[in-house]
């Protein structure tokens, strides 16, 4: 054998190592998935994958290959999220609720807890339209939007361990439920009309607001809405006065209370 046979005989062990390495670490976070939820312990522990980053940063500190490296961690953080995210569920999430009640923050959170990718769905159907929600509305009317909503919910389905943030109007017609009933579990935040417009009171891109961005307006549309976000929902998570790392780890545990 010359030495090149033999480089590529190391490489191809060091392949081994790393791949027996690899399904070990991958045994380990799901043990540590079970002995959370066997012992009622949060899930979501931010303050433990900064530990872990710092431990890495501190045995790379010196490293020639320490970019890398670290590529390779990221995508091995990356991966142990799906794994999580795929022993938690195995189906999407939907969130609904009123605008303000934080649909979009509570994807964002989730897509960078669980890795998940995470559909918008009013940004997505402007996209693909080329226009936005209100010259949607105000061109083809209300009908054309939801049944664009109709068609991306059913679009969804073929897809899995993805948050769908929906508009805060695609819970009232019922052909949107039905589907998103399919897709998987559907989450209904909620905040009192006080939350609400403390939110949304700085920023002008809701045109349903427009006229009654107070209170009273808010809280009037509110209860109006009420009954068909409530009966559209597999779960209700209030997050008046909680943070978003508090109404996520809420999420998870009311979803894991479902699936037993
Ligand atoms: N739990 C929370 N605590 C404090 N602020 C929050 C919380 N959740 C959301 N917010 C803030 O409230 C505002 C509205 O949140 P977000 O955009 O996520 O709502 P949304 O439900 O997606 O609204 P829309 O239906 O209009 O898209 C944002 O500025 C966000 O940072
Ligand atoms: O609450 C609503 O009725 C809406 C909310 C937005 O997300 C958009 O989907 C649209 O402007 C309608
Ligand atoms: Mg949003």
């Amino acid at each position: 054998m010359n030495d090149l046979e033999m480089y590529r005989e190391q490489l191809a062990l060091c392949d081994d190592k790393i791949i027996d390495a690899l399904v070990e670490r991958n045994a380990i976070v799901e043990k540590i998935m079970a002995y959370k939820e066997e012992y009622g312990m949060p899930i979501l522990q931010p303050q433990q994958e900064a530990k872990q980053k710092m431990r890495l940063e501190e045995k790379l500190e010196d490293n020639k290959y320490k970019e890398e490296i670290y590529d390779v961690f990221r995508r091995i953080l990356r991966n142990s999220k799906k794994i999580q995210a795929r022993k938690l569920f195995d189906y999407n999430i939907v969130l609904i609720g009123f605008m303000g009640a934080g649909k979009t923050t509570i994807s964002d959170y989730l897509s960078t807890m669980f890795a998940m990718k995470v559909v918008e769905m009013d940004q997505l159907i402007a996209e693909r339209e080329e226009m936005s929600i209100p010259d949607i509305f105000a061109t083809y009317g209300e009908e054309y939007f939801r049944d664009l909503e109709t068609g991306l919910l059913v679009e969804m389905q073929s897809n899995k361990n993805t948050v769908i943030s929906c508009g805060g109007g695609a819970a009232l017609r019922e052909r949107n439920v039905e589907e998103m009933k399919k897709n998987g579990r559907v989450v209904l935040l909620t905040a009192s009309p006080q939350t609400i417009y403390e939110r949304v009171k700085d920023s002008d891109d809701r045109p349903v607001l427009n006229g009654r961005k107070n209170v009273k307006g808010i809280s009037e549309l509110m209860e109006q809405r009420r009954e068909k976000y409530e009966a559209a929902a597999d779960i209700v998570i209030n997050t008046d006065n909680k943070t978003v790392l508090q109404i996520c780890e809420e999420l998870v545990q009311r979803i894991i209370e479902m699936e037993e």
